[in-house]
């Protein structure tokens, strides 16, 4: 069994502002979780309440034998209002940062992971005429207040998440026109759940990513810059050829196409889906499935970094991979085996520069609220006490030792 990973390996967790955060009033998405006939199950409200908690919470993270953490800026807090910036919300997510680089820890950063302050979705959201300049304005002017201390930038998280759900068949083709802006059409599944998700248009979120990546390169520092890629497994079942061929060109073999102009493409992968010819095929019975009822399938992993390296020709990062389970065992196992994966791909030679789990906290996992626990760290909804896992310290042995078991 291949178990090393290379010397300077990235071993870390993620998590996204919105869904750790908390009080992120000024996110389009807040204003849809309040909504009446919304489809949250819940609001985010204090979330993990890691707005203030982050120094705790980057502590631990390094206490684990962990070296990296990506975490999200919350567009909505850096221009609560279009054109006016928040020195003190810079200056938080400078400090965030200078906490990592205190505890030895890679700091990950994203620029966009789903919210957008009300003002843009009122305009539109990734449709409207200048979402483009938007998006790079608040980059460079974030850039601007951190960029000579990142070493890695994610502009966008999971762009084709929609494009992905629309040709799965998840949500109606609807949401390919209004690209979720705010346009009012309340029938659409995506707009009932609010806010600005990205465009299904790849040419939309390819523009505003390229823009993006021009105004951080002309910033301090030299961070890697690339987008992070919604990878589900997509296998074809009988008679599924046609579909999963066109499925899979238009929501990711296109996107990843994007990234081949980039410092490095973020893996996002949980579990496979298999295409039949009419379209995504159940879980079969008995086959054990998450929280999310995703099926188990820990080698999705490896598949879709080696897709997306053959297909980019770029470094890799894996920026998610995780489990919902209240089962922290099937955690273990789950990261044990995506890890194996993992590292028959750097044993073959991909350029696999880190692993970073989803999540680092039990989070608000976006519609479905905070019963989807895909945390190394519990989290009191009460209280906000914090309960390290076992999974957690298991990942921390892993990234001491830089190989597996
Ligand atoms: O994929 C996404 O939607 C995001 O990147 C995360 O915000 C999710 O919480 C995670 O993937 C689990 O679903």
């Amino acid at each position: 069994m291949v178990d090393q990973f290379p010397d300077g390996f990235l071993w870390g967790a993620a998590t996204a502002a919105h869904q750790v955060e908390g009080g992120n009033v000024n996110a389009d998405m807040w204003a849809a979780e309040w909504a009446p006939g919304s489809r949250f199950a819940e609001p985010s409200g204090d979330a993990c309440d890691h707005y203030h908690r982050y120094p705790e919470d980057i502590a631990t993270l390094a206490g684990l034998g962990l070296n990296a953490y990506r975490f999200g800026v919350e567009w909505a807090r850096i221009e609560p209002e279009e054109g006016y910036f928040s020195r003190a919300a810079l200056d938080h997510y400078r400090r965030m940062v200078g906490t990592c680089l205190e505890h030895g820890v890679t700091p990950v950063v994203t620029y966009n992971h789903f919210t957008t302050p009300r003002w843009f979705a009122a305009a539109g959201g990734w449709n409207g005429t200048a979402a483009v300049d938007r998006f790079a304005r608040y980059a460079a002017r974030l850039t601007e207040h951190i960029g000579d201390l990142v070493p890695w930038v994610c502009t966008f998280n999971e762009p084709n998440v929609i494009s992905l759900m629309v040709h799965l068949g998840l949500i109606p083709a609807a949401a390919r026109e209004d690209g979720l802006g705010l346009s009012g059409d309340t029938d659409s599944q995506a707009a009932q759940s609010g806010g600005s998700w990205p465009a299904a248009d790849v040419a939309v979120m390819a523009a505003a990513h390229r823009k993006a990546v021009e105004a951080i390169k002309s910033g301090p520092g030299n961070p890697a810059v690339g987008w992070t890629l919604a990878l589900i497994d997509l296998q074809p079942a009988d008679g599924g050829e046609q579909r999963w061929t066109a499925t899979r060109q238009a929501a990711e073999l296109d996107w990843l196409d994007v990234s081949r102009d980039d410092d490095f493409v973020g893996v996002q992968t949980y579990t496979r889906e298999r295409i039949g010819p009419d379209g995504v095929l159940p879980v079969p019975e008995g086959v054990a499935t998450t929280q999310t009822g995703w099926e188990i399938y820990p080698q999705a992993l490896g598949h879709t970094v080696r897709l997306a390296a053959e297909h980019t020709r770029v470094p890799v990062l894996v920026t998610e991979n995780g489990i919902a389970t209240a089962d922290d065992d099937a955690r273990i196992a789950y990261t044990a085996a995506a890890l194996e994966g993992l590292a028959g791909c750097v044993a073959d030679g991909v350029d696999v520069r880190g692993y970073l789990h989803w999540s680092l906290l039990d989070n608000f996992e976006w519609t479905s609220g905070f019963a989807m626990t895909f945390g190394l760290i519990a989290v009191d909804r009460t209280t906000f006490a914090r309960t390290v896992k076992p999974s957690a310290r298991r990942l921390g042995e892993i990234a001491r030792a830089g190989r597996l078991p």
